[in-house]
């Protein structure tokens, strides 16, 4: 059995974009991000989409380029932080990606993004109990994924060393 196409999910920081292009180059899938569609789409960077027309458009932007992406074949897809948290998008997900959640201990992730100005979202959370919360809000979601890596301090290699096993269990 093939494996299926497989979507990244997890908090910002957990390693999505860079794990995704390591994982798709190993199965020899296409490597898509949410967030690079989306820039490529509207010309336009994450930070500045959010700055000229706030969240709720990027939100949109998200289920469009999902709803564009969800059939095609052999593919990594890995989707922004946020991505899941809706329920049309969580469907769709559900529906066509083996799902997989990179799980890493929120101070290792704060580390990594408040080292990172191109996150949009630390403007509104500007302190690391203020996302730490938005972190915790959305875990219920992020462990509802068909597999659950805990990566500690797995390097990228590893990672996507581990998803590959989860996914050939899964096939
Ligand atoms: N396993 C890892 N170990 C150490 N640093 C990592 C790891 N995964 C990602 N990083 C680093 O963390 C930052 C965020 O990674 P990124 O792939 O953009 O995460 P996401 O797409 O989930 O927001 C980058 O600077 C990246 O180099
Ligand atoms: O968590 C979020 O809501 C977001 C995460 C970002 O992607 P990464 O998770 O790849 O950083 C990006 O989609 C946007 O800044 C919003
Ligand atoms: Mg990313």
């Amino acid at each position: 059995m093939p494996i299926k196409n497989i979507a990244l999910l997890g908090f910002m920081g957990c390693g999505k974009t860079t794990v995704g292009r390591l994982l798709a180059r190993k199965l020899g899938f296409r490597f898509l991000d949410t967030d690079s569609l989306i820039e490529e789409k509207s010309g336009l960077s994450i930070p500045q989409i959010f700055e000229r027309f706030g969240e709720k458009h990027f939100r949109k932007l998200e289920t469009q380029v999902l709803e564009e992406v969800a059939s095609w074949k052999k593919l990594v897809l890995s989707t922004g932080g946020g991505l899941p948290m809706k329920d049309e998008n969580w469907k769709l997900l559900q529906e066509k990606f083996l799902t997989v959640f990179i799980e890493v201990p929120f101070e290792t992730l704060w580390r990594r993004i408040a080292a990172d100005p191109g996150r949009p979202l630390l403007r509104r959370y500007p302190r690391k109990d203020l996302l730490e919360k938005l972190y915790l809000e959305r875990l219920s979601r992020y462990r509802q994924a068909d597999v659950i890596i805990s990566a500690g301090e797995s390097t990228p290699e590893e990672i996507a060393e581990a998803i590959i096993d989860h996914a050939q269990a899964d096939c």
